[in-house]
């Protein structure tokens, strides 16, 4: 059973090879942005959950069809994660004075992370059914100090993760408490993911494929 991960998260590939499933990595180039904005001048704004479902519904859907000339045959998988505070959206803040914002803003609180999941039967070369569903989870932040922020920063880490933390490498000692599937903070929710290879009739087992 092929599953095809249409993300260049190495977070969602550690995630899935750590479950024992070992993907096919086809990127999907989708613009994100360009995507929100559209999405947005023709509904208003976006939820959080509208926002990560709407991009892995268009991640998944930018895959199918040919890999290297070849049909996919299995299912195709898209994932997309934003972070919540005070109403307020973000994603990545790729600069450290942004990253220094948000973490000045989110240190000693509770935010949320939201992620969306799109799973495509695309078995046989064609798009059968497809599911989708969204998770998320209440993260609560230490009072980290300043100099920990500057360090933190300084490693590089946050600038490329929703929310300028992550709970599974050097951001872990930051976070007090998460409510909610921990996957679905790192990007992908596991057990989201199985609810919905089983509203597809698969087994989680059956996907086993990568020896531990
Ligand atoms: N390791 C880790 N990564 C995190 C955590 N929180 C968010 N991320 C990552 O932050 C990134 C959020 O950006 P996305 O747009 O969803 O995904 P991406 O990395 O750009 O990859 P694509 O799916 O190709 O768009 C993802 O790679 C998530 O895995 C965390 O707690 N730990």
């Amino acid at each position: 059973m092929r599953l095809y991960l249409a993300s260049t998260s190495p977070a969602r590939l550690a995630l899935l090879r750590a479950a024992g499933i070992e993907p096919i990595v086809v990127p999907s180039h989708v613009d994100e942005t360009a995507a929100v904005l559209a999405a947005e001048a023709e509904h208003g704004p976006l939820s959080a959950d509208a926002m990560v479902q709407l991009l892995a519904r268009l991640k998944a859907e930018a895959v199918r069809g040919t890999l290297d000339g070849e049909q996919l045959d299995g299912f195709i998988f898209g994932g997309d994660s934003a972070f919540e505070l005070d109403g307020a959206i973000y994603g990545k803040p790729h600069e450290p004075e942004v990253a220094r914002e948000r973490w000045l803003a989110q240190r000693g609180r509770t935010g949320h992370l939201h992620s969306g999941h799109w799973l495509i039967d695309h078995r046989n070369g064609v798009e059968n059914q497809a599911v989708g569903r969204t998770a998320v989870a209440a993260v609560t932040f230490a009072d980290v100090t300043d100099a920990e922020i500057d360090a933190y920063i300084a490693t590089g880490e946050p600038l490329e993760v929703a929310g300028a933390f992550t709970i599974d490498s050097l951001g872990g000692p930051f976070i007090t408490r998460v409510d909610g599937d921990p996957s679905t903070v790192v990007g992908l929710s596991l057990a989201t993911l199985r609810v919905l290879f089983g509203e597809l009739g698969v087994e989680w087992p059956s996907l086993w494929n990568r020896a531990l």
